[in-house]
């Protein structure tokens, strides 16, 4: 018995001991830390003087329904403590019998598990937003296009998916600096939340690309949004001491009618992007057949340039413009030229094999 009284002091878990009317007999100091509350605040009371409105009373009644029939419940309950705070706690409540098997005493053991669960959910954060914009990331808004899909298949409804990719952004960090890249980055995140609608979603893919997925949209809702887009994007953004203007490039892909997987809609609407810049950039494509083949080839050359310099099989890469360089394969999209070389914005590059000669 002395050893049990030991347990049940030194436990770092909160322990309640109640009567079979669940009013409270007795808690550990542990119980004390975890809530607030000492003995004295809580002998007599009921435990439902801890609970938070975040639970619904089904949940209670559930509850003891289980423990009534099985003898134990356990699982994840939000509480709150004295001062009001709630925190979320793994609370495990057994019975006590006597020797006819009638219930003596209820029993509840519980531990704060409330940090575990914010770093559960910040890391679940960071594996699907950006972290600059808090928009969410390519994972995420794959998840989400895939899903639209399989709805839009069933219920026959259009989808436009739509790239962004802002106009000689790199020209805002060399000349303002990166610091007022990121701020424009984010300011232009929340001018494109102010262009769709609450059930599409905005992402950011990286660097200066974007991309909203359109949801029961047709062309022609489409093109009103990239036009909305487009203006809403090249209004004056405003710094501390800077003022700055900027433009995109917009590239729209359609289910059904350009593509029928999420892949190639995502390959479409960059390529369309792409034709978007070439032809001036400040303005918007839809993709077009004639687009496929040039998507292809360039998927197949990123694929296989990817792959080359993952293996280290190209030592280097040519731009015709700086000179020999290692290129990052943060270099973000690259145009097909020729065999061995590929054009990425207005760069050129040629790549050799690490076997030759300069
Ligand atoms: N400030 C900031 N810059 C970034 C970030 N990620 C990437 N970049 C920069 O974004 C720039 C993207 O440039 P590009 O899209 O290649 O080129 P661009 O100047 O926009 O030219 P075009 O796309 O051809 O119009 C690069 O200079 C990157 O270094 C970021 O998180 N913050």
């Amino acid at each position: 018995m002395r050893l049990a009284a030991l347990v049940f002091d030194r436990a770092a878990e909160g322990v309640m001991v109640t009567d079979t009317e669940q009013q409270i007999l007795t808690v550990n100091d542990a119980f004390s830390t975890l809530t607030g509350c000492t003995r004295q605040d809580v002998v007599g009371k009921k435990p439902s003087l801890l609970r938070s409105e975040k639970m619904p009373p089904a949940f209670y009644a559930e509850m003891w329904d289980k423990v009534n029939r099985v003898g134990v419940w356990q699982g994840e309950i939000w509480n709150r403590r004295k001062n009001g705070e709630p925190y979320l706690e793994w609370l495990s409540i057994n019975t006590v019998k006597d020797k006819s098997g009638k219930v003596v005493n209820y029993v509840g053991m519980f531990s704060d598990i409330t940090k575990v669960r914010e770093s559960q959910q910040r890391i679940e954060y960071l594996a699907t937003h950006d972290e600059l914009t808090g928009l969410p990331n390519r994972a995420l808004f794959n998840d989400r296009l895939h899903l639209a899909l399989a709805r839009a298949d069933r219920s026959r409804e259009s989808i436009g998916v739509v790239f962004i990719d802002l106009d000689n952004f790199k020209m805002v960090n060399d000349t303002l600096g990166h610091e007022t890249g990121d701020k424009l980055l984010r300011q232009a995140a929340v001018r494109l939340l102010d262009c769709v609608r609450g059930e599409d979603t905005v992402a950011r893919l990286g660097g200066d690309e974007f991309v909203v997925l359109l949801v029961a949209a047709d062309r022609e809702q489409a093109t009103v949004t990239a036009e909305r887009l487009l203006i809403a994007l090249s209004a004056s953004y405003q710094f501390d001491e800077h003022e700055c203007f900027i433009s995109a490039s917009i590239g729209l892909s359609m289910f059904p009618e350009d593509a029928a997987d999420a892949n190639s809609l995502m390959r479409n609407a960059d390529a369309a992007m792409y034709r978007a810049k070439d032809h001036g950039k400040n303005g918007f494509r839809f993709f077009s057949a004639d687009l496929a083949s040039q998507a292809g080839k360039r998927l197949a050359l990123e694929t296989g340039l990817r792959r080359a310099i993952d293996t280290g099989s190209y030592s280097s890469i040519i731009s015709r413009r700086s000179g020999w360089k290692a290129i990052p394969w943060s270099v973000p999209r690259l145009w097909y030229v020729g065999p061995t070389t590929v054009r990425s914005s207005n760069r050129w590059y040629s790549f050799r094999s690490p076997s030759k000669a300069i």
